[in-house]
């Protein structure tokens, strides 16, 4: 992976921490909205080799800044071509990088409003290196992004944003597009429902966002295409320099895996890390093209003429169409469903299907028995059950025959998510709550996480922990909150771990009379408009914990003066990151806000930790005694820390089963990817 322009691995221990910024940077121009850190702070305070390298960084970003604000547009968008042109002659990406970081910021500047803080640009140095970069929520990660996605695009050869819904893939390119065409450069979005060209396109854009999913099926969907194709000869799909093109018929969407840069990391790299991206078989559209260009050939293959639309070559036995006979493929008419099948294939089909027909005789090389096609014995005239002839050769003469064709239903392909990402020659990734997970990030993808400082001061602050009996009293109180927090007029967010947990709380405080807003995991794009608005004075939000994620809450001053949004816990997530992401709602950028978390004896957590003796030992006592749970707090996080290792060991054992069968796949000569069992 590393050339002289990354030093991914560099870093010994699991975390590093940038230390904070204090004050205002001297040297900065005017015109700029936000307090720059003293890059002197910074110095004599232990920092690392690394820490330094990137305070010198910032010296020389900063240096460009007085000529490119004078500069029009068009000026701006020549340089990023130099640039461009520099890094495809070999110039390194870290030489070039103070200058397109500098570009990139003013372009920023001037489209978006936005100019990247000095956090921001520590933190897309770090992306550079191959880190993941910890940044608190609401601390401008989609424009932090912009940096590392606009340096490795330079050298053409694709750099994707990996997100975890198509919301945000599309949220955060759009917000984007402005700052990536003053540069000259082209962004391109993939979705669920895009089709093969669509992808394509996207793909083939400078910057591609879209989520992890996506773009580990279309890993796998061109694979059992080149497949098809008998286009893999190596294991060559990983090696970022991929040149799938040439060849005819349909064309890999993907054009090799360079750089990726993951959002939310720990969720997609660790969380969804535990389950295989699985393609079950060929889709029923490609499947029913194959079986319709089999007809097409049985139906046309009598109307071709020996030595004038083919050959037989007298060395293999094999039917060559030639310049007539191919002539006469492109001039048949062909049903719609075919129109996209490639040229070269309907020369096969029809090379099969004339094959067929001069050489493949009913009841003499085959019969047909109970709606299947039998072979006879060639040898011993008897009838080989069970066999069947290769090469699509059978299916051409199922075609012949007017009988149900036996496409196979397709190779089952699958790809973890760890296979994915380790494919990309450079990879980084970005989150909030990366802390827990660090040693696992830089074990399994060898990225270190580095913390960066947040802009402003955090004063997020945290209430104390509460535990009751069991969930009514929580809720009982919990409404209770709402209710006190109505009163001043401060906005509540509540996370539930089910829906219809959220809606048991949404009825209790409908029964007391508290307007509010319920939200789940299923609409994502309405959710988000919600969750922008949940910041207002005297909202109330309900909401799984899973909702509103990367939606930015806006909080009118009058409201943070008044001590901004409170959220509620109401439960225990099986991971602490989820918890985190929920209370990273409140007290974004250094806004003022605080949180609780609710706990009880029945919670999910200690049956999920402890096992289901001890979980219902517990939910007894707390239904039975009225008496004050609070001692019982530190156990809950426990169980909370047990789930994570064992979900952690859960990991690790499918990273070593996939290993071990890749190993013996390779040894096989088989592809680990397609050649999956069942
Ligand atoms: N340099 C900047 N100048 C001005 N505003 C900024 C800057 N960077 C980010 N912002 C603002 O900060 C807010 C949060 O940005 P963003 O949604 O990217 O945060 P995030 O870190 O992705 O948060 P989350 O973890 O919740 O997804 C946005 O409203 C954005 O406009």
């Amino acid at each position: 992976m590393s050339t002289s322009e990354t030093a991914p691995n560099e870093a010994n221990d699991s975390i590093e921490s940038v230390p904070a910024p204090v004050a205002q940077d001297a040297q900065a121009p005017e015109s700029r909205a936000d307090k720059d850190v003293p890059l002197k702070s910074w110095l004599g305070m232990g920092a690392s080799t690394r820490i330094r390298r990137w305070q010198r960084n910032l010296q020389k970003i900063a240096a460009w800044e007085p000529l490119l604000i004078k500069e029009n547009n068009e000026e701006i968008r020549k340089r990023s071509l130099a640039l461009r042109y520099r890094a495809k002659s070999g110039e390194s990406l870290a030489s070039l990088m103070p200058e397109a970081y500098a570009l990139v910021r003013e372009a920023g500047r001037r489209t978006l409003g936005m100019r990247h803080y000095q956090v921001q640009m520590i933190g897309g140095m770090a992306l550079h290196e191959g880190c993941i970069s910890e940044m608190q929520t609401g601390e401008g990660k989609t424009l932090t992004a912009t940096l590392p996605l606009y340096l490795h695009s330079l050298l053409g050869k694709g750099s994707h944003l990996a997100t975890v819904n198509d919301y945000l893939a599309k949220r955060d390119a759009e917000w984007m597009t402005p700052l990536f065409r003053t540069l000259g450069v082209s962004v391109g979005i993939v979705q669920t429902e895009c089709d093969q060209g669509q992808r394509r396109e996207a793909y083939n854009s400078d910057i591609t966002y879209g989520t992890a999913k996506e773009f580990g099926f279309d890993f796998l969907r061109d694979r059992l295409l080149l497949r098809a194709q008998n286009r893999v000869q190596s294991d060559f799909l990983g090696d970022g320099e991929s040149n799938f093109s040439g060849g005819g018929g349909d064309k890999p969407v993907m054009r090799g895996v360079h750089f990726c840069l993951v959002d939310e990391a720990d969720s997609i790299l660790i969380d969804e890390a535990r389950t295989p991206l699985i393609i079950g078989s060929i889709e029923d559209q490609v499947r029913e093209q194959i079986v319709q260009t089999y007809l097409w050939a049985a139906r046309h293959a009598p109307e071709f003429v020996e030595n004038e639309h083919f050959e037989i070559n007298p060395d293999t036995k094999q039917i060559e169409l030639i310049g007539r006979g191919r002539q006469q493929v492109r001039s048949l008419p062909r049903p719609d469903l075919i129109r996209t099948v490639g040229l070269v294939d309907l020369y096969e089909f029809m090379e099969r299907g004339i094959k067929v027909h001069q050489e493949f005789f009913l009841d003499r090389h085959y019969v047909v028995r109970d709606d299947e096609i039998v072979i006879v014995d060639e040898f011993t005239g008897r009838l080989a059950e069970g066999r069947k002839w290769r090469d699509g050769i059978h299916q051409a003469i199922e075609a012949k025959e007017g009988m149900e064709i036996s496409v196979p239903t397709g190779q089952a392909a699958r790809i973890t998510i760890q296979d994915l990402f380790l494919r990309y020659k450079y990879l980084a990734g970005m989150t909030g709550t990366a802390a827990t997970s660090a040693p696992e990030l830089k074990k399994i993808y060898r990225t270190p996480v580095v913390r960066v400082p947040t802009n402003r001061p955090p004063q997020r602050i945290p209430l104390k922990d509460l535990v009751f009996g069991d969930m009514h009293s929580k809720f009982v109180a919990i409404v209770d909150e709402v209710v006190e927090m109505n009163r001043l007029g401060r906005p509540v967010l509540i996370g539930t771990r089910s829906i219809d947990k959220s809606e048991l709380l949404s009825q209790m405080l409908e029964d007391k009379g508290i307007k509010h807003e319920v939200l789940n995991a299923n609409k994502v794009a309405e959710e988000a408009a919600i969750v922008e608005e949940a910041g207002k004075r005297g909202r109330v939000t309900v909401a799984t914990n899973m909702a509103g994620r990367g939606t930015d809450i806006k909080v009118p001053k009058d409201v943070e003066a008044e001590g901004g949004i409170h959220v509620i816990c109401t439960e225990l997530h099986d991971s602490a990151r989820v918890d985190r992401q929920l209370i990273g709602r409140c007290g974004r950028q250094g806004d003022q806000g605080s949180y609780r978390q609710y706990l009880s004896l029945d919670d999910d957590i200690l049956k999920n930790g402890y096992g289901p003796v001890k979980a219902a030992r517990w939910k007894q006592l707390g239904a039975d005694s009225g008496s004050s749970f609070q001692s019982y707090a530190a156990m809950f996080r426990k169980a909370q820390q047990k789930v994570e290792r064992k979900h952690f060991r859960d990991r690790m054992v499918l990273l070593h089963h996939e290993r071990e069968r890749k190993k013996m796949q390779r040894e096989l000569g088989q592809d680990p990817y397609l050649d999956t069992p069942d």
